[in-house]
């Protein structure tokens, strides 16, 4: 989607254009085109391999594109990266890093501290009240990996939060989680939109989807629907989304039966 540049209009936090991304000659993603408004959440919601990830990876600046533009909060992506946050997936942490909860969250100041110098009373408030909004703020002195993988992921939240982001990437961050964990993720992200943050989430949760994101975009390589979250979500787009196979809906979650 482009749009025209009006001095008077915000820009959108996330413009997709046409995007495509290719690893060598395999096509990840082909012509994903879709608009996030500040304040708005979108869940990315598709199979294993869909291209999810490497969607975000582009936001992120991180794969080239084949094709087509994204636009982050008015720049390209590597212009944006101080205003964007990301939460990858936690099992692709060590857990085993020598380093306290609380210096962890204060990480996510570095890019507006400088890497060589000290946090200021701000960034170390900033951090502890990050922790807080996860309902973590009595663990700051305990070691990361003597964490839970779901309390892991809430600290790995609570970093992205004191980087105050206007867009925040979520990378499937309700996998493994219980639901305490989940309920303090939704109401960090509820948090962010009404500061006025976008949210990317990538997820096979439907609920996720229905609880906190205003839009869904379906990605199987291409993009089977982008819009409103009720709306987009039709058993017909699913069903095409995962490749055909026979959906079972239990709750409102999908189950890929492979058959
Ligand atoms: N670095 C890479 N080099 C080559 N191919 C890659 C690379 N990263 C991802 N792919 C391929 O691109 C496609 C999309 O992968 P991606 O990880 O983006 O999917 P996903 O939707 O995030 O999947 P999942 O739900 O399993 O995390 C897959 O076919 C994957 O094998």
């Amino acid at each position: 989607m482009n749009t025209a540049t009006d001095p008077q209009v915000p820009p959108p936090a996330l413009d997709l254009d046409e995007v495509s991304v290719a690893y060598g000659p395999a096509v990840a993603l082909e012509n994903i085109d879709g608009m996030v408004a500040p304040g708005e959440a979108v869940a990315l919601i598709g199979p294993n391999g869909a291209g999810k990830s490497t969607l975000i990876k582009a936001i992120l600046g991180l794969v080239p594109l084949a094709g087509g533009r994204i636009t982050v909060l008015g720049r390209p992506p590597a212009a944006a990266r101080r205003d964007v946050a990301y939460v990858p997936q936690a099992d692709t942490l060590d857990p085993e890093f020598p380093i306290s909860v609380g210096q962890v969250v204060l990480m996510g100041r570095y890019r507006r501290i400088g890497w060589l110098r000290r946090a200021k009373a701000t960034d170390k408030e900033a951090a502890r009240r990050a922790l807080e909004q996860v309902g973590l703020a009595d663990r700051a002195r305990h070691r990361f990996g003597t964490l839970s993988g779901g309390q892991r992921q809430r600290v790995l939240l609570a970093r992205a939060i004191a980087a105050e982001p206007r867009l925040l990437l979520l990378d499937e961050p309700f996998n493994g989680v219980d639901a305490v964990s989940e309920q303090a993720l939704l109401d960090a992200i509820a948090r962010l939109k009404q500061d006025g943050a976008a949210v990317v989430v990538s997820t096979h949760d439907l609920t996720l989807a229905h609880l906190a994101c205003e839009e869904v975009c379906l990605l199987n390589r291409r993009q089977y629907g982008f819009g409103p979250t009720n709306a987009t979500l039709t058993p017909h787009r699913l069903r095409a989304t995962y490749g055909g196979h026979a959906l079972e809906l239990r709750g409102d979650r999908v189950i890929v039966a492979h058959s």
